[in-house]
């Protein structure tokens, strides 16, 4: 069962990232209120940054437990852990470090300090969610390229049509770094929520495509190829939405 897509849409993207942290805060809320460690999936990108960066703002008002929440990111870039490249590293300067976010609940895929190559770190990370019990997310946060790739799942890209496995290594990315780690489609797929972020004029025509109707393939339009089993919700600034 999968949740069809619902469309909010802020005038800006300052509104976007404030509506979204304060959702995502009161999410870990309820969660946590009902006994539940939340799993969040978080993504890296522009619109990811700023709502990050809202997110400790808010955080002292917001009631969330910052050491009963585990945090996890859809695609990481192979590169040192110290590289400003980084998805965790985004997230930890904007608000994990600074909410004391503790190391056991911070599940970064691995660096190149800690494993030699991008296959073996994918692979590697694979067994770290199976270890640690790959129950699905309970929301996963994906930000969108221009050319409607989510995570590191590219269009046409001959790594991401890998299936049965939860972590792919990406080699040739078209975008810079080359090498990546990323959860497939399928693992994207065992989440409760969805949520898109989207911002900007220049991803106006991915957020058209993935949300076209019929729903294009997840190989030219990889937007389109994971919904929640819950809900699936596009949180996107006006500017985005011009196409639509
Ligand atoms: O490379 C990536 O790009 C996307 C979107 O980034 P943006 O800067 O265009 O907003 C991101 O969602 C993904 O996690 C990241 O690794």
């Amino acid at each position: 069962m999968s949740a069809e897509p619902r469309i909010e849409v802020h005038p800006d993207a300052d509104t976007l990232a404030h509506a979204v942290a304060g959702e995502l805060l009161d999410r870990i809320h309820q969660a946590q209120a009902s006994g539940h460690v939340p799993q969040i999936c978080l993504t890296g990108g522009t619109i990811a940054e700023a709502i990050h960066r809202q997110i400790a703002v808010i955080a002292d008002a917001s009631g969330v437990d910052w050491g009963a929440v585990d945090f996890w990111w859809g695609d990481e870039r192979f590169v040192s852990a110290d590289s400003p490249d980084r998805n965790e590293g985004q997230a930890r300067a904007a608000f994990l470090d600074a909410l004391g976010v503790p190391a056991h609940r911070i599940h970064a895929m691995p660096s190149t300090d800690d494993v030699a190559d991008v296959d073996a770190a994918a692979a590697a990370f694979e067994q770290a969610v199976r270890e640690h019990g790959s129950g699905g997310f309970d929301l996963l946060m994906l930000g969108v390229g221009p050319d409607a790739h989510i995570a590191s799942l590219f269009p046409h890209h001959p790594d991401a049509a890998l299936t049965d496995h939860i972590a792919v290594a990406v080699h040739d990315s078209p975008k810079p770094p080359p090498e990546r780690i990323s959860f497939t489609f399928e693992a994207l797929a065992r989440s409760r929520s969805v949520w898109f972020l989207v911002s900007g004029e220049g991803k106006a025509d991915a957020v058209a495509a993935a949300l076209a109707d019929p729903t294009p393939s997840r190989v030219d339009v990889p937007a389109a190829g994971v919904r929640g089993e819950d809900e699936t919700v596009w949180f996107l600034d006006r500017d985005a939405a011009s196409r639509l």
